[in-house]
Formats: C-alpha cells, structure tokens, sequence
C-alpha cells in the first residue's frame, strides 16, 4: 500500500511517498520559502535529484508538483491514504485520526495556539483533499505523544481558570520525532523499550528536548506553544515572562509585534544578526565572527541546562539521543553538549563523534560513558506507519 504523507510547515511543505511495511520511498520531495519569490521545490524520484521553481511561491502551486510527479511514476492511483503531520491538536489527541469535519475543526479551534504551523496544515489538508476526495486522510498529532506527561510536567503555576477555561497548559511537540527516535535507540542500544529511560533531544528549525520513560514521554521543553524552551532558528525559547510588558512600554511595540519577533526574529537569527542555520553560524564562527560563535554557545548552553533539567523526570538515565538537522549534523554541537554533561556521567568518543556526521549515526560516547547517540529521525515513515495503523482500524470498522 502507497501512502502519502503530507508534511506543511510555515513556509515550507514536505512530501514523500512510502510504503509503510518496507520504509520503500520512490517520491521525496521539499518545497521550500513559499511565499517568496526564491521558492523552489526539490525532488527526489527514484533515486534522481531535480529542482523545479515555483514562480507563485505557493502552498496549491508545489502541491501541483507533487501530483505531477506522481503521475510521472504513475503512482497517482496507487496511493491508498494520505498521512498529515499536523503541529498542534490540543488535549484532544493522544492517537492519530481519521480526518472529519469534527478532527477539522479542532484543528482549527488549535490555530491561535501555533499560528505558524496549524494554517499550513490545513492547507495541506484541504489541497489534499481536493486532489484525493476518495481516499482516507489521517492526521498525525505533534502534541500526541506528550499527552502521557504528568500534571507535575504539564501544569504553569498560574490561576487555576487559566488551565480549566482556556486550556492554558503545557502540551508539547515533535512528538512524531521524539517517539521514533526514541524506538530507534532502544533497538540500537539493544534494550527493551519499556525498561529504557532516555532524553531525547530534537534540533532543527525547532528544538526540543524529551525525557521519555519507557518509551513514554514523561516532560518536554516545549510548552503551550513551539515557542518555549530552548533557543531555536528563530525563535527566542523561554525568556523572562515580563519581557513582553517590559518591551512594550519602552518600545511601544504592540503585543502582537512581540510575539512575531519572539517567533521569527530571535533565537540563533537575532543573536547572531546574520542567519538561523547552524551550518553557515559554525562556517562564520570558524571565520572569527564573535557574534555566531556567542550564537552557537548560548545554543549549547541552554541545550545542556534543559537536558540536564530532564534527567530529572527520570529514576535512571540510560541514553541522550541528538537528532534533527543540527542533531544529526553538527559534531561541534554535540561535542559542546557533552563536554558541559560530565556531572551526568557523559564521556564523547571523538572519532566516534565524527564519523556519525558522515550520515550513519550510532553511539558517540566511550564505553565508560552514560550512551550518547545519533539517530537519524524520520517523521515521513512514522507518520505513513501511524496512518497505515489508522487506515487499518477504520476499514475494520466499515
Ligand atoms: N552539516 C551541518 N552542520 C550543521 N548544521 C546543519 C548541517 N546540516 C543541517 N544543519 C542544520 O539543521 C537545521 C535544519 O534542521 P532540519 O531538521 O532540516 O529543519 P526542519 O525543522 O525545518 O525540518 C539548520 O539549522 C541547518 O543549518
Ligand atoms: C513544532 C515545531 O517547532 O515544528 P518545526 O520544528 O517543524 O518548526
Ligand atoms: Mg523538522
């Protein structure tokens, strides 16, 4: 069975087509910087690379890529269900779903709590929809594998109505992420999952930190919305609560105004005033820019801290897992990680360290170390397994 699944992000959408029993995947795609004029999708077909540009920049225009594409293999009527990352889902989702009008409108009732991420997702939803109208849609749930955490974890110590009315709360994501890397490192490390304590730590564009309990997440450094915790591409992380008031008196910036610059000119990007990658922060670093390389330290820095900060969710800690772009890239990172993590037991094996950047991941650390590890994440299979399980059930049901 072809499954395709649907990855849209703010200004970015993800594509792959998969079979989720064998991981077999003939379509890869990525378009990216929709809604500029640079945008341009990337195409992986059969083991070919080829770039298309995407003259509108927009979200229908790299969908008709995608369709097209897929009548080039001649798979268009092959595909059996499409598969949706969707960002935020509330309190309402602790499993994936099939797609009706209801799961619609939750998803939409959850658009003020990640406004950079929800519309995108619906969008995808409704291209896809339009495009595939007989065929299931499931959506798979970001916040879903954080619904295991405890009220210790997921309570703000704030008025109480706040939680009960306006589910103000912790929720969590990457969750996709989080779940199938920490599956990946039970199997590496050769240990039943449900006996395994680990810290999962995911570093992309976004980034955050798990502690999962048996294969369970138990706490995450992301919170009522992908802005908390650590510091990000463009996003700030956790800073004083009073800065927004503070800031808007001295500035006369308006609340709104703050909270975009919180989520698009901070992190990585507004400590360095140059860029949000972390490849062309290490490159300028290298080059003796001071400002990328105070960037790339307070990256680690808080990184270290919030690991450090979720070791203690757990009685054990039997593994730290680095994966996303810069978890699955970055030897320098991981490398500055560890060094502040010796408190916790964590000793890097160096040439292990960099061998994982050449794509293959694994262990990093010494034999004499708490096991640090590389895994390559792959949402696209998580996501085309959990659809295919839905799939599954639903026809059952029928
Ligand atoms: N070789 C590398 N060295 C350092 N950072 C890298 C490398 N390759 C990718 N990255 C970083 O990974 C980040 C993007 O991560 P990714 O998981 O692809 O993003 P997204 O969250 O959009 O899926 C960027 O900061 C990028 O610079
Ligand atoms: C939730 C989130 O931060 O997602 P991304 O890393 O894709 O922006
Ligand atoms: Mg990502």
């Amino acid at each position: 069975m072809w499954t395709l699944v649907v990855n849209c992000g703010s200004s970015s959408l993800k594509f792959a087509l998969l079979n989720p029993d064998s991981g077999e995947m003939p379509l890869a795609g990525l378009a990216e910087r929709l809604g500029s004029d640079l945008a341009a999708v990337r195409v992986d077909r059969e083991g070919e690379r080829v770039s298309v540009p995407l003259p509108h920049g927009s979200y229908p225009e790299a969908f008709g890529v995608l369709l097209a594409e897929l009548d080039a293999l001649g798979l268009r009527r092959e595909v059996r269900a499409v598969g949706h990352r969707v960002v935020h889902g509330g309190d309402r989702f602790s499993t994936p779903v099939l797609i009706t009008p209801e799961v619609l409108e939750v998803i939409r009732a959850c658009v003020p709590l990640a406004p950079l991420h929800n519309p995108a997702n619906l969008a995808g939803i409704e291209a896809a929809q339009a495009a595939f109208p007989d065929l299931p849609q499931i959506a798979v749930f970001d916040t879903a594998f954080h619904q295991t955490m405890p009220p210790v974890a997921y309570r703000y110590a704030v008025p109480t109505d706040w939680y009960t009315q306006h589910g103000v709360r912790r929720y969590g994501f990457h969750g996709i992420s989080h779940e199938y890397v920490a599956g990946e490192a039970a199997r590496l490390l050769g240990r039943d999952p449900s006996g395994l304590n680990l810290v999962t730590a995911h570093l992309g564009n976004g980034c955050s930190v798990t502690a999962v309990r048996g294969g369970h997440s138990v706490d995450t450094s992301m919170g009522l919305t992908p802005l908390e915790g650590l510091v990000m591409g463009t996003r700030s992380g956790d800073v004083d609560p009073g800065l927004p008031d503070y800031l808007a008196r001295q500035a006369g910036l308006s609340l709104t105004q703050i909270t975009a610059a919180l989520n698009r000119e901070s992190g990585l990007l507004g400590l360095s005033g140059l860029t949000n990658d972390m490849r062309e922060l290490e490159e300028a670093a290298g080059r003796g820019n001071e400002q990328a390389r105070l960037a790339v330290e307070i990256f680690v820095y808080r990184l270290a801290k919030t690991v450090a900060g979720m070791a203690t969710a757990l009685d054990t800690l039997d593994g730290l897992v680095f994966t996303g772009g810069i978890g699955e890239n970055s030897s320098g990172v991981r490398a500055a990680t560890l060094a502040r993590l010796g408190l916790l037991g964590f000793r890097l094996d160096e040439a292990a360290n960099e061998r994982a950047v050449r794509g293959q991941g694994g262990l990093i650390t010494r034999p004499d170390s708490v096991p640090a590890l590389v895994v390559n994440t792959n949402e696209e299979l998580m996501i085309a397994r959990e659809t295919a399980e839905v799939v599954k059930v639903v026809g059952r049901g029928l």
